[in-house]
């Protein structure tokens, strides 16, 4: 299907918005009023920029508060219609979006508003314009689709159709299924857009917090399927009111939002196959399949010489065993179970993108066919990382993921070892270090700061990428802010990697605080106890937990008193599913660096969480540190 923005969703001047639109790949633009006003170009140089651009104008909005009003105010009106109906000629665009009366003097009369939206197709006629006229979710009068389509079915007119967008019909809970009875050729415009599910004013949740489709919590695929049941052939438009994609980079948002356009379309062709007379009349762009990820085949830090040693000393103490140097680059190989570690001595400021001392710079994500992960990851505008290598060195493919991170495409060794690591090769004996013996098994998730403007687009890319679902964002308060964490499995979460996101909910400002921008490596045990006597006789320290946190542990669990002291010598935390789905014991390391830490884990009873009511404690500690 054709696929437009609004130019209201990106940043920036109106020119700079067309570019951002075409340079990824829109086919075409919603232009809003008051980008055009303040736009020095002249409506037939708009015209003429798209046009080099490879951009149609698909719609010109909005035209506010047109029906339901007294004759006089509609004289006025009708004489406001034909001046922008003159422009929207000289812009080459031929559908306007008017949405339903919003202020305080709205008459209700269906009669009168019906009409009056009558008189003003029939002005809009000779100008070769449609007319799309949207129910807004505060519309005075007029706040739901069934009411906007009873007015247009009783205006009755062929330049009068409806403009359906999915935050109003949405957000209000009305049943989208109805939208299957309207006749197709009165849908003249569909506008598409997500949002996180909130109780709040509507108006307010509309105007700073839609999001693209697959970002927030409503079912746009199934909406959409209405909307294509019913016989819609226009574009796929998305109209996002987002404060800060207001603010960002326009061709990334740019890049996001065309994204959310393939894995909606994806999702779309997939529904509809399989099923008799299922499959739209529209040709939709359809993904290969996803390639579910057997977990990670490495994780990547890098780090300056200092923060190195100090990750050796942790890796050592958890039993991991050095195993294998690079070839060519000052990377180690760290091994412990099925968990490997690169270590890259490299300080991760010379790349430009992290500004600590030590950081996650790559995944490596084992996969059963990196190919096909490769080519979805081109369908979805992925950034392709070219990186330096050595003619005998693996070929492997990886992409750039919003928060730099890289993202290798690793294929898996069929019986024999995983082609990778004969980029690697045995260590100078003096500087092998031997594993212990305790029970890391491999590594459980990996959490990763983003960046405050790209923490939604980076849910969606992981999840478009490597088919992942992404569960519900929980705000968890930090001594310096409200952190909010989103995380990513698999559906079946135990047989594939896992991804925590963390970002500021406020941002974080001209002089980031250091206690922000924290990453992790979670690593799997069966025997948390075990690791953590052999760390703590291996020399580690553990992060301390306040024994105010153990007296409250007593209060609100029924663990053996012997059970507890043992988690109070060992600073082990304790969670647990209310709803009978398992615990979770984990203890952390302190930061190494002030950004890095890691933590070991052990799930109990197919417990899915991630210990989200010790975070806090974890930060407040961890922030103390820092300070000592
Ligand atoms: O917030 C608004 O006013 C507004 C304007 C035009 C639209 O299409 C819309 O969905 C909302
Ligand atoms: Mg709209």
């Amino acid at each position: 299907m054709r696929r437009s923005i609004a130019t209201v969703c990106l940043s920036g001047t109106l020119e700079e918005k067309l570019r951002a639109a075409s340079r990824v790949g829109f086919d075409g633009v919603e232009i809003f009023e008051n980008d055009l006003i303040a736009s020095p170009l002249r409506p037939r140089e708009i015209r003429s920029l798209a046009d080099d651009l490879g951009l149609d104008i698909d719609l010109y909005q909005p035209f506010r508060d047109f029906e339901g009003v007294d004759d006089a105010r509609l004289a006025e009106n009708v004489r406001r219609a034909e001046a922008k109906f003159a422009l929207m000629v000289e812009l080459g665009v031929d559908t306007v979006l008017v949405c339903s009366n919003a202020t305080a003097t709205a008459i209700d009369d269906d009669g009168r508003a019906a009409a009056q939206l009558r008189l003003l197709a029939e002005t809009a006629e000779p100008y070769g314009v449609r007319v799309a006229y949207e129910a807004l979710a505060w519309g005075t009068h007029v706040s739901t689709y069934g009411r906007s389509w009873d007015l247009v079915r009783r205006a009755d007119h062929p330049s009068l159709g409806l403009c359906l967008d999915s935050f109003h019909i949405l957000s209000r809970g009305d049943d989208p299924s109805g939208i299957r009875d309207i006749p197709g050729d009165r849908l003249f415009f569909l506008q598409l857009a997500d949002a996180p599910r909130m109780s709040m004013d509507v108006l307010q949740w509309s105007r700073h917090h839609r999001c693209f489709p697959g970002q927030g919590g409503f079912d746009l695929v199934a909406f959409t399927e209405h909307v294509l049941a019913a016989g819609y052939s226009g574009p796929l438009s998305l109209e996002v009111f987002n404060d800060v994609f207001r603010a960002a980079d326009p061709e990334r948002t740019a890049a996001d939002a065309l994204r959310s356009l393939t894995v909606l379309e994806d999702s779309l062709a997939r529904r509809g196959e399989g099923v008799p007379g299922g499959r739209p009349a529209v040709t939709l762009t359809r993904l290969p399949d996803p390639v579910p990820p057997r977990g990670f085949g490495f994780v990547e830090v890098a780090a300056t010489q200092e923060t190195a040693g100090r990750v050796r000393s942790v890796l050592s103490a958890l039993g991991f065993a050095h195993v294998r140097d690079h070839r060519s680059k000052p990377v180690q190989l760290w091994e412990h179970g099925r968990a490997r570690i690169l270590l890259n001595a490299t300080d991760p400021r010379l790349g430009h993108t992290w500004d600590s001392a030590a950081a996650i710079t790559a995944l490596g994500v084992d996969l059963d066919d990196p190919e096909q992960v490769g080519n979805r990851a081109e369908l979805l505008c992925a950034p392709a990382l070219t990186r330096r290598r050595d003619r005998a060195e693996t070929p492997l493919r990886a992409v750039a993921a919003p928060d730099g991170t890289a993202v290798f495409l690793c294929p898996v060794g069929e019986g024999g070892e995983d082609p990778w690591l004969a980029d690697f090769s045995a260590p100078a004996v003096e500087d092998v270090r031997p594993g212990g013996d305790t029970p890391v098994t491999g590594i459980d998730h990996v959490g990763l700061h983003q960046p405050f403007d790209h923490f939604d687009e980076a849910s969606l890319f992981y999840s478009a990428l490597l088919g992942l679902a992404a569960g519900e964002s929980t705000d968890l308060a930090s001594p310096d802010g409200l952190v909010r964490s989103r995380a990513l499995s698999l559906p079946s979460p135990d047989e594939g990697p896992r991804i925590a996101l963390n970002v500021s909910v406020i941002g974080d400002g001209p002089h980031p605080d250091p206690a922000r921008g924290v990453q992790h490596i979670a690593l799997a045990c069966d025997d948390i106890i075990a690791v953590a006597e052999a760390a703590v006789a291996a020399g580690l320290p553990l992060m301390p937990v306040p024994d105010n946190y153990h007296d409250d542990l007593a209060a609100r669990t029924d663990l053996p008193p012997h059970r507890r002291e043992q988690m109070r010598r060992l600073d082990i935390l304790h969670d647990h599913d209310p709803d009978g789905g398992g615990g979770f014991l984990h203890f952390f390391t302190p930061l190494l660096d002030g950004h890095l830490f890691f933590e070991v884990v052990q799930r109990v009873d197919g417990y899915q969480g991630y210990g989200a009511r010790n975070t806090p404690v974890r930060m407040t500690v961890h922030r103390t540190g820092r300070a000592a």
